[in-house]
């Protein structure tokens, strides 16, 4: 056997050759060059014939990738990501320039092998006890995703196709060969990986991202979601080079890219496989009661997706069965595939075959799906029919009752905040309609994106701007504890927190099942390289879509989804009963949301409205009076724990340069050297451990610090806060009485410096005894350089040193003061307020005045 030099090798030639090779190309691919000449010499081939043969095909032993690209691990530090990422996208760029190229051949025997031998020996009962996942991906960076319809795209099959490219104007026909795994040892990717073969039998890996219900999922599950023999279409498939490991990749970043075909399927017509697949001929079987019967017991096991298209398999076969509707309308209902269900489980109330046992059911589930998508009086007339079928029924009445209080939420913005911040501590997720007050989204000049939110209403200080429930978010306690999943995010230089990348893969699979709000998303800002429509929201038609689980019916462009999650995530903290030592939370445990409407407000550092999240519901309120037309604007960042120079770093990673509110004006008067020289002040103690100073070094600490403001600068110096009351606490700690008014003293300076106006003695005393519009602060703006709690508790803190002074009146006055501050920015009455103070109120011997006079 000799191949010539020179002559171009046909996969044919491959597949020739790697029936009599596999053994050989085993050894190679194990770099074992003496077994495979020994076991290639058995077979009577010469090592000249062999090298005849790399040098043809050109691509066997020859690396794929130039370097490999530089590696991150789990708890990289600030500074080693700035020099990591840099590095990465050098080598990205490098590695984009090398030209495609052939693929490496392996055979299926060596792929198979190694595959099974992965999938046995880690992954076949899931994750070992103990043991921890690690799971790496990349974000932010360019990758196709297909928007040509598939009718439109001619077939191609990998004889034609060249490892990195992105094979435009083609589909790969395909079909899985062997049993899925989540991850690899040879790529640590947050991926499904699957062998597949072309009709001609040509083998290679597939590498899946972002399939719906595959995040955190077990390799039993996937079995399920892709047994073996399912057939796929890939539409303009990007073949690339392994970053890790030997063999390239069909990789699919984008689920609406992949069309998992059922037989019958049009691109079948004319197609013979080379091989045989008997797995193939198994999921071939479509009658009602296999599909049925099969998917009842995926249904029962969890499993709802599979469940789903197996249903679908029926459905393409008995297009009118309406049990597997009615049935794939649950699965839908339980994937949150709210337009899904709709769509069917209405199929199927309308059907006049259907018998009328099956009709109720469906409209039930429609019922809960209009509920879950918010449209509570569309809702509350189904489950009233349903109740003239069931009228005892308790579960349908409760239904009722709940579809009434959403629209009562709804239409006033009255909800009952101290029940819902008791329900968000066990569960983020809450049951609440959503409110929006007077406001719009309009064109506003000098933001990115060129849109805001702005008042259509005078809105007073403390009045609710919106109420909003997130789009998708996702919460520690929804992840797998064992699994460390690290994404880099080219586009903000950033490490992402496990939630942040799971955000992604949750927004997609919403989409798929609710194909109608795509323009909800999409048409949210995606930073400054891609241009934004001119308003929003766009016209979403009130009909519902369809979902066939297997063939997307939109188009998910995952490169601009990255970026419009970097530019309008948010990591909605959860907000709980507040003790007296402030905790900060480690990024790592943040959650991480994209909520729509909230993402049109641009930001200020010293904003007119803030926002906090009662589980994962987002209230936003005023901070002051706002008039007509003004811009509404919120904090993206906290002026308190991130100095000047820190909070515009953080805002470049949302592309804005300068931030023009008044404390940013301010602190910009200050020049590069005065932050610097606080820096340094600081930089021997942390603010927390400010507390353990001498009040001799601390008021040397504050003066110095305060040397560093300019003259010309407003009084709020959020930095200063932490240092005088630091030194408030010092004196107090002294436990003599005689330092109390000190101590008093400095509390208030530090709220100055946090930019509340402290009233003056006279005013005090005149607004004796304390009423309520008479609090000893200004109360027409709130400063919003920090979260409400830090001032809340140097409020109490000023209480208690009253109490102490046995000044009932100046301790009711600051006790006021703080449930004002909780209810203009927080919302919610006073038992709302003495619970989520609870713990401050206990310490400070400050509960039984609280619950006489707030
Ligand atoms: C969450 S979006 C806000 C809505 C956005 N303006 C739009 O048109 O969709 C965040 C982006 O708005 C822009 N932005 C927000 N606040 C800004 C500010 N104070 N100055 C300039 N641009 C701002 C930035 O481009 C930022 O990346």
């Amino acid at each position: 056997m000799t191949v010539k030099n020179g002559t171009e090798p046909t996969y044919e030639v491959h597949a020739r050759l790697s029936a009599r090779l596999p053994l050989a190309l085993l050894h190679l691919t194990h770099k074992d060059r003496t077994a495979a000449i020994c076991t290639l010499n058995a077979l009577g081939i010469s090592p000249e014939d062999l090298q005849a043969y790399q040098d043809t095909i050109g691509a066997v032993g020859i690396p794929e990738t130039s370097t490999s690209p530089p590696q991150f691990h789990p708890g990289m530090s600030e500074a080693e990501l700035r020099v990591a990422i840099p590095r990465y996208k050098a080598w990205f760029e490098e590695d984009r320039k090398i030209p495609p190229q052939r693929a490496r051949y392996v055979s299926r025997q060596t792929l198979l092998s190694f595959h099974n031998r992965v999938r046995q020996a880690r992954w076949s009962d899931g994750l070992p006890q103990g043991e921890v996942s690690t799971r790496m991906t990349i974000s932010g960076f360019p990758r196709h995703s297909s928007i040509v319809p598939l009718e439109r795209l001619e077939r191609i099959c990998f004889s034609q196709m060249l490892v990195r490219k992105v094979h435009l104007g083609s589909y790969l026909l395909c079909r899985s060969i062997a049993p899925s795994c989540l991850t690899t040892m040879i790529d640590r990717v947050a991926s499904v990986q699957l062998l597949i073969e072309d009709p001609e039998g040509n083998t290679h890996y597939l590498t899946i991202y972002n399939f719906p219900t595959t995040s955190h999922c077990s390799v039993k599950y996937l079995d399920d979601l892709f047994p073996v023999g399912t057939i796929f279409a890939i539409r303009e498939p990007t073949f690339k080079a392994p970053t890790m490991g030997n063999y390239p990749i069909v990789r699919v970043d984008s689920p609406s890219d992949i069309i998992l075909v059922s037989p019958g399927h049009s691109v079948l017509k004319g197609v013979v496989w080379r091989t045989d697949n008997p797995s193939s001929k198994i999921l071939a079987v479509s009658t009602i009661d296999s599909c049925r019967n099969r998917g009842n017991a995926l249904f029962q096991a969890s499993h709802w997706l599979p469940a789903a298209l197996v249903y679908s398999r029926g459905l393409v076969a008995n297009p009118k069965a309406t049990v597997l509707l009615s049935n794939r309308a649950e699965a839908y209902l339980r994937l949150g595939f709210w337009s899904g269900t709709i769509a069917d489980a209405k199929r199927v109330r309308t059907s006049p075959d259907a018998p009328e046992a099956l009709r109720n059911k469906a409209m039930f589930r429609e019922a809960k799906a209009e509920y879950a998508r918010g449209n509570y009086g569309t809702a509350e007339d189904l489950f009233l029919q349903q109740q003239s079928v069931r009228p005892d029924d308790e579960v349908v009445k409760g239904w009722i009752s709940r579809a009434r209080k959403r629209q009562a939420e709804q239409e006033t913005g009255q909800y009952d905040w101290e029940t819902l911040f008791n329900q968000s501590q066990s569960d983020h997720h809450l049951d609440v309609a959503e409110f929006r007050g007077p406001i719009e989204v309009q064109q506003v000049s000098r933001r990115g994106g060129g849109r805001g939110i702005v008042a259509v209403q005078d809105i007073e200080i403390g009045q609710l701007v919106l109420v909003a429930k997130p789009f998708h978010s996702v919460y520690e306690r929804d992840l797998h504890p064992n699994e460390i999943m690290l994404s880099v995010d080219l586009i903000t230089s950033k490490m992402n927190t496990r939630t942040q990348s799971a955000l992604l893969a949750g927004v997609m699979q919403k989409l798929l099942g609710n194909p109608e709000l795509h323009g909800l998303v999409f048409d949210l800002y995606a930073g400054p390289d891609s241009s934004p429509p001119s308003s929003y929201p766009p016209v979403i038609s009130p009909d519902v879509t369809p979902v066939d689980p297997s063939q997307a019916s939109i188009d998910i462009d995952v490169a601009r989804l990255d970026a419009i999650i970097s530019f309008n995530g948010f990591s909605p903290s959860v907000l709980e009963p507040i003790s007296c030592r402030s905790k900060t939370r480690p990024e790592e445990g943040k959650p991480s949301g994209l909520y729509l409407l909230p993402a049109l407000f641009n930001h200020a550092c010293q904003s007119n409205a803030v926002w906090t999240c009662v589980g994962d519901v987002m209230v936003i309120r005023a901070t002051k009076r706002i008039i007509l037309g003004e811009e509404i604007t919120i904090p993206y960042t906290s002026a308190h724990s991130n100095p000047y120079e820190e909070r515009r770093a953080i805002l470049r990673q949302f592309s804005i340069d300068e931030c023009d509110c008044h404390l940013c004006q301010d602190d910009r008067k200050d020049d590069e050297s005065a932050h610097k020289m606080r820096d340094e002040l600081l930089a021997k103690r942390k603010s927390s451990q400010l507390i353990d100073a001498s009040t001799a070094q601390l008021l040397s600490l504050e003066q110095q610090f305060a040397a560093t403001y300019s003259p010309s600068r407003g009084p709020c110096k959020p930095r200063l806060a932490d240092i005088q009351h630091a030194i408030a606490e010092t004196l107090r700690k002294s436990g003599s009485k005689a330092s109390i008014p000190d101590a008093i003293e400095y509390e208030k300076k530090a709220l100055q410096s946090l930019g509340f106006i402290v009233l003056g003695k006279d005013a005090m005393q005149q607004s004796e005894p304390w009423e309520d519009t008479k609090l000893p602060i200004d109360t027409a703006q709130i400063p919003t350089a920090s979260p409400f709690e830090t001032p809340a508790l140097y409020m109490l803190r000023l209480a208690h040193d009253y109490l102490r002074l046995s000044d009932t009146s100046g301790a009711i006055g600051w006790l006021k003061t703080a449930q004002w501050l909780v209810a203009t920015w927080v919302g919610g009455d006073k038992m709302f307020f003495m619970r989520i103070m609870a713990p401050v109120l206990e310490e400070w011997k400050l509960k039984r005045l609280a619950a006489s006079v707030v």
